[in-house]
């Protein structure tokens, strides 16, 4: 068949009509544990759906052939590899690189948590009313069906607050590992201040490498910080990032300027710019939007959240690019802002200082 009617329109506007079936699948997956099964502790041996039925404490009438067609579908999508017998009357699954994503490691974290966060029936039931943030932004659909924000939801919530703790270690940590060799922009800070820091794992990684930081404040709402675990050197601090910030002598932030609106992240930048010393900086790790748009796997995944956003946190919180950050950074007490673009391709590095 020619390449051309491969790509046909047809074919593409199918794969889009259908591409829930991805999420979803991998959804499943992850609630049966289906990558922790493969893995086993690094063999990554090829199962078959059977085998990995067996190998887990599902009921008899667990189907392998369906798990068979989800395990297909996901291999199309580079999650598993398939390994089919010659004669080809079996085949066998082992976990892809992207797959490994997805076994906890030897700490349980994994970016699984992550994948059952973002499709929780409480945001599932979002999704349907992306239209209605077009015709009316002053509520998010994620609102309109519950009544409330997601973090005021998850405050009354304990299982999805873990969850949500949970997500974000197994996102995180693996990225922090990759940050913290790439930059050293934390010599010389003895209180470093983590806005909307979760349970306190970006603190303690940079803490570890950084020895000069004495004294760890990892600030987050009452409800998160109450949970999180008790950390040597880290002091937990429950609070209103719109309202202030406790003061230290650099301020890191990661995945949290995108959740807000213009006029919040001013308050929030100048709210750090009030924290901070003269001289002082706040090191921001954010997703930044590329001007061009284009098919790249890194568009594509930062588009994505962009509409994850629009719709469960803020209408007009949003991914922003270079530009919007350096205006908003002018406005609230930051004239100078230095991005560093190759650490990551999620994540870029910004240097706001004061
Ligand atoms: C996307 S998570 C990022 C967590 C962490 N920085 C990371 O990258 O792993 C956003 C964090 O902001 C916190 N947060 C939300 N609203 C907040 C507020 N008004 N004041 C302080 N923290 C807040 C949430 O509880 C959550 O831990």
């Amino acid at each position: 068949m020619e390449r051309s009617q491969i790509n046909s329109p047809t074919l593409a506007i199918m794969e889009l009509a259908n591409l829930i079936s991805v999420p979803m699948s991998l959804n499943a997956v992850v609630k049966l544990k289906v990558p922790d099964i493969i893995w086993q502790d690094g063999s990554n041996n090829p199962l078959s759906a059977a085998e990995i039925l067996s190998a887990a404490t599902f009921g008899p009438s667990a189907d392998a052939e369906n798990l068979q067609r989800i395990l297909r579908l996901l291999t199309s999508y580079g999650v598993f590899n398939e390994h089919i017998e010659e004669d080809g009357s079996e085949r066998r699954y082992s976990l892809t690189e992207v797959g490994k994503a997805l076994a906890a490691d030897e700490k349980g974290l994994s970016y699984a948590p992550y994948i059952l966060q973002h499709h929780q029936d409480a945001m599932m039931l979002a999704w349907p009313l992306v239209h209605e943030a077009v015709l009316d932004p002053s509520f998010e659909p994620f609102v309109k069906v519950h009544g409330e924000r997601p973090y005021s939801y998850y405050g009354k919530n304990p299982q999805m607050n873990l969850l949500m703790q949970k997500a974000m270690s197994g996102a995180s940590v693996p990225f922090m590992k990759a940050f913290l060799d790439g930059y050293d922009g934390f010599q010389g800070v003895e209180t470093l201040v983590d806005v909307g820091g979760s349970g306190g794992d970006c603190l303690r990684m940079i803490m570890s490498k950084y020895k000069s930081i004495k004294k760890g404040v990892n600030f987050d709402l009452a409800e998160v910080v109450e949970k999180a675990p008790q950390i040597p050197g880290i002091e937990h601090v429950g609070g209103d990032m719109l309202k202030s910030i406790p003061p230290g002598d650099a301020i890191f932030t990661k995945w949290i300027l995108l959740s807000w609106t213009d006029d919040e992240c001013k308050q929030i930048l100048k709210n750090c710019s009030d924290a901070l010393p003269l001289g002082g900086k706040l090191i921001a790790c954010e997703p930044l939007l590329p001007n061009h748009t284009d098919d790249s796997r890194r568009s594509r995944a930062l588009l994505q959240e962009d509409i994850f956003l629009m719709t469960m946190y803020r209408t007009k919180g949003k991914h922003r690019t270079e530009m919007e950050y350096r205006e908003l950074g002018l406005a609230a007490g930051f004239p100078n802002l230095k991005p560093n673009f190759h650490i990551d391709h999620f994540f870029t590095v910004l240097e706001f200082q004061k």
